[in-house]
C-alpha cells in the first residue's frame, strides 16, 4: 500500500476532540510514526532482534496494539522457530483491517493471528516475547498494573516483554528540554507549529506518559526479575523486561 503523507493537523480546527486512531489516522500512520517518534525506524528492526533471542519454540509472541503490523512482522521475521505463533491484537478495526493486508502481502512460515478486540481483555498464555510498542501510554494509568500482571503470569520462564513509551521527567526542566528537543525533530521532519500544537492538545488526556521509574517500578512489581533500558532519544524510550520464574537470570556473557 503507498504511505500517505500526515496531513491530518494542518488547517486551525478541522479536526477538534481527542486523537483517535480511526480511519483518518490508519490511512497516514506509517507516515506519522515515523516523524513524530525519534527512532521509530530504528526500534522495529531491534524489536526482531530481541525476538530473535527470546522467542521460544512452541509459544506464543504477542504484539499488543500492533497498529499497522510494522513490529508485528519483525516479530515474525525475528521468530526463527515454525512453531512460533504471533497474536497481533488491536482495537481499532480501521488498523486491522490495513494490518491483515500487509500480513497478507509479507511470506513467512509463523503463523500471525489477528484480533480486533480491547487488549484489556486479551488472552495471554504461552507467551515467550509480548511487545507494547507505544501502546501501554494510551491504556489508562489506572489499569496498566493489572495489564502487566496478566501479561507476567501468561509468559513461559524465560519471556521478555518489550516495552516502548513516551516518558515524562521528574525534573521540570528536562521535561522542558526533552520536549522542546522533540518538537524540534518534529519540525525537521516538515511538521509545522500549528500541526504539533493541535496535535499536542489532540493528546492530551489520551497519551498518558509516566516517567522511567514508574515504569521500572510497576515491571518489578508486576514480577519481571530484571528491566534493562535498551533505546532512548529525547522523551522515547525501549525496555526489556525480562520474565525469569526461577530468578535465576544470568547476565549473558559476551
Ligand atoms: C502508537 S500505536 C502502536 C504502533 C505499533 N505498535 C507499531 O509498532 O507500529 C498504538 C496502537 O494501540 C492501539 N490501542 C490503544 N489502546 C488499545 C486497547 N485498549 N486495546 C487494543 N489496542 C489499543 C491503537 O488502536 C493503536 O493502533
Ligand atoms: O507525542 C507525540 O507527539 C506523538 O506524535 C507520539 C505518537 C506516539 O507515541 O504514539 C502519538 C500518536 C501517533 O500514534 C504517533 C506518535
Amino acid at each position: 500500500m503507498p504511505t500517505e503523507r500526515d496531513r491530518i493537523f494542518t488547517q486551525a480546527g478541522t479536526r477538534p476532540g481527542s486523537f483517535q486512531f480511526d480511519d483518518a489516522v490508519a490511512r497516514v500512520f506509517p507516515d506519522m510514526i515515523r516523524r513524530s517518534v525519534p527512532g521509530y525506524t530504528t526500534i522495529i528492526p531491534m524489536i526482531g532482534v530481541i525476538t530473535s533471542r527470546f522467542a521460544q519454540p512452541d509459544t506464543n509472541l504477542y504484539d499488543l496494539g500492533c497498529s499497522l503490523g510494522a513490529s508485528t512482522l519483525a516479530m515474525r521475521h525475528g521468530a526463527q522457530h515454525a512453531s512460533c505463533r504471533v497474536i497481533a491484537v488491536d482495537n481499532s478495526s480501521a488498523m486491522i483491517e490495513r494490518c491483515q493486508h500487509h500480513i497478507a502481502l509479507d511470506d513467512n512460515a509463523v503463523q500471525v493471528q489477528l484480533r480486533c478486540e480491547d487488549l484489556l481483555d486479551s488472552t495471554i498464555e504461552n507467551a515467550s516475547v509480548v511487545t507494547l510498542n507505544f501502546t501501554l501510554q494510551f491504556v489508562p494509568p489506572d489499569q496498566r498494573s493489572s495489564l502487566l500482571r496478566r501479561i507476567h503470569e501468561g509468559m513461559v520462564d524465560g519471556g521478555a516483554l518489550i516495552l516502548s513509551e513516551k516518558i515524562s521527567f521528574e525534573d521540570d526542566d528536562e521535561q522542558s528540554w526533552q520536549s522542546l528537543l522533540h518538537h524540534d525533530f518534529k519540525r525537521a521532519n516538515g511538521y509545522s507549529d500549528l500541526e504539533i500544537s493541535q496535535k499536542r492538545s489532540a493528546l492530551e488526556q489520551v497519551l498518558v506518559p509516566e516517567t522511567l521509574t514508574a515504569h521500572r517500578q510497576r515491571l518489578l512489581d508486576a514480577g519481571f526479575t530484571r528491566v534493562v533500558l535498551w533505546y532512548q532519544c529525547f522523551n522515547f524510550v525501549s525496555l526489556v523486561a525480562l520474565a525469569n520464574r526461577q530468578k535465576n537470570d544470568p547476565a549473558p556473557s559476551a
